[in-house]
């Protein structure tokens, strides 16, 4: 008989993408799922989970309770209901985890083992139960730089990001989409008509992102058109809660830092949401620790992972390899316009596109889930 496995959040928009390559990879001949729901307890399973039986109640902590391994994609606020109760029942299980809620507590580790699969192994060794997805932008980063970070070549860096709709939720892409339409039917006459003047599109385009009836709800002003150079939280120092991951979840991923008795690797810069759908984008501007040839650096990035692809440094190949649309639906984080920039030999650009419902989210999950049944 197979181990059990409570699956909580799994329609949800990270969950899909989830059970779905779940699915590719066959995880689910390797346990007996559990599949719960905060909304529709007793409901059916998914049509094709063969055999799962009714929705569980998702904040029925006996039925949790009963269970060695649950791994939930259902978002921050369940989890910090239900993770401390579950926990004061004494539940002792294994628990993988989408939502940034616990990233940062002593007790849990952020899994991305294809960069950090030591630190898990030593934290399952001395009894670490919760394990939890990295922030989407950092694990896309770090799946495109393992090879420079395990050898330790990266004095500095900044990341300049171009975060996609999909990083606030499904309803941040509608939202967008919705957008893109309005804007669009608003001068479609204008554009239907080759002769009609540019700027007088342009003006009836700003008026329609200025009307405040362009749903904007969930992003707050218009993204379509347009971009917003803040992410997540105000911190009330300047910086917003998604710049401040960078450098606390890079490190903490690599095991690095003052907790690790080690010097933390320096990262910082900006995020900026754009109007991309699924795939998170990021300017490096990154201080070597020695001069090293473009050549070797190439080398060492395309063997940090199986997934890093080094992009030469070219307009055809970039235009055609390097951006959201070639990459979404993939797991393959690309890296290119690398080259020397002028202020010295040690200092290396780089930009890195990476689809964050995937490596960003649900992969690291989904492979967790596989170490933790001894099966990876
Ligand atoms: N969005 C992202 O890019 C990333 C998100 N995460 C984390 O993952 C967690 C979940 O995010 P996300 O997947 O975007 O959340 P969603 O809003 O897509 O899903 C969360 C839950 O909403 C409920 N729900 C209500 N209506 C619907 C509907 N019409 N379709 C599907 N589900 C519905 C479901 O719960 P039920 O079945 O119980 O009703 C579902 O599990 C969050 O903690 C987030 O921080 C992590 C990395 C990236
Ligand atoms: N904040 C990210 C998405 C996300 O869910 O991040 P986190 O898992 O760190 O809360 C974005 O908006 O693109």
């Amino acid at each position: 008989m197979s181990q059990a496995v409570g699956l909580v959040g799994w329609r949800g928009m990270v969950g899909s993408v989830l059970m779905q390559r779940m699915r590719d990879e066959n995880d689910f001949s390797l346990f007996e799922p559990v599949f719960f729901s905060t909304s529709n307890a007793g409901g059916k399973a998914p049509a094709w989970a063969d055999g799962a039986g009714p929705l569980r109640d998702a904040h029925d902590i006996d039925a949790l309770k009963s269970l060695p391994i649950i791994l939930t994609a259902q978002g921050g606020d369940y989890t910090s209901e239900v993770y401390p109760k579950l926990r004061a029942a004494g539940w002792d299980g294994i628990w993988i985890d989408a939502a940034s809620t616990l990233r940062m507590k002593d007790d849990a580790i952020i899994v991305l083992d294809p960069v950090n699969r030591p630190v898990i192994d030593a934290a399952l060794q001395r009894g670490v139960r919760n394990f939890v997805g990295g922030n989407c932008t950092v694990s896309c980063m770090l799946m495109g730089l393992a090879g420079l970070f395990r050898q330790d070549l990266i004095e500095w860096m900044t990341s300049m990001t171009y975060q996609a709709a999909s990083g606030g939720g499904a309803q941040h892409m509608r939202e967008l989409l919705t957008q893109f339409g309005l804007l669009n039917a608003s001068v479609r006459n204008l554009l239907d008509d080759p002769a009609s003047a540019i700027l007088e599109i342009d003006r009836g385009v700003l008026q329609a992102q200025k009307d405040p009836s362009l749903p904007q709800t969930h992003f707050g002003v218009p993204l379509a058109g347009n971009l917003i150079p803040w992410i997540d939280k105000d911190l009330g120092n300047g910086v917003s809660r998604e710049e401040w991951k960078a450098e606390a979840e890079t490190n903490k991923i690599l095991g690095r830092g003052e907790s690790f008795g080690s010097t933390p690797v320096p990262i910082d810069g900006l995020c900026v949401r754009i109007g991309a759908m699924r795939c998170h984008s990021q300017a490096l501007t990154i201080k070597l620790r020695r001069d090293i040839p473009l050549d070797e650096i190439s080398d060492i990035i395309a063997k940090g992972s199986a997934w890093a692809k080094v992009v030469p440094n070219e307009r055809d190949a970039t235009m055609r390899d390097l951006t959201p649309v070639a990459v979404t639906g993939t797991l393959d984080i690309p890296v290119g316009r690398l080259r020397k920039l002028s202020m010295g030999p040690e200092y290396l650009s780089a930009f890195t596109v990476g689809d964050q419902l995937l490596w960003g989210a649900a992969e690291p999950l989904r492979r967790m889930l596989r170490i933790a049944l001894g099966e990876l």
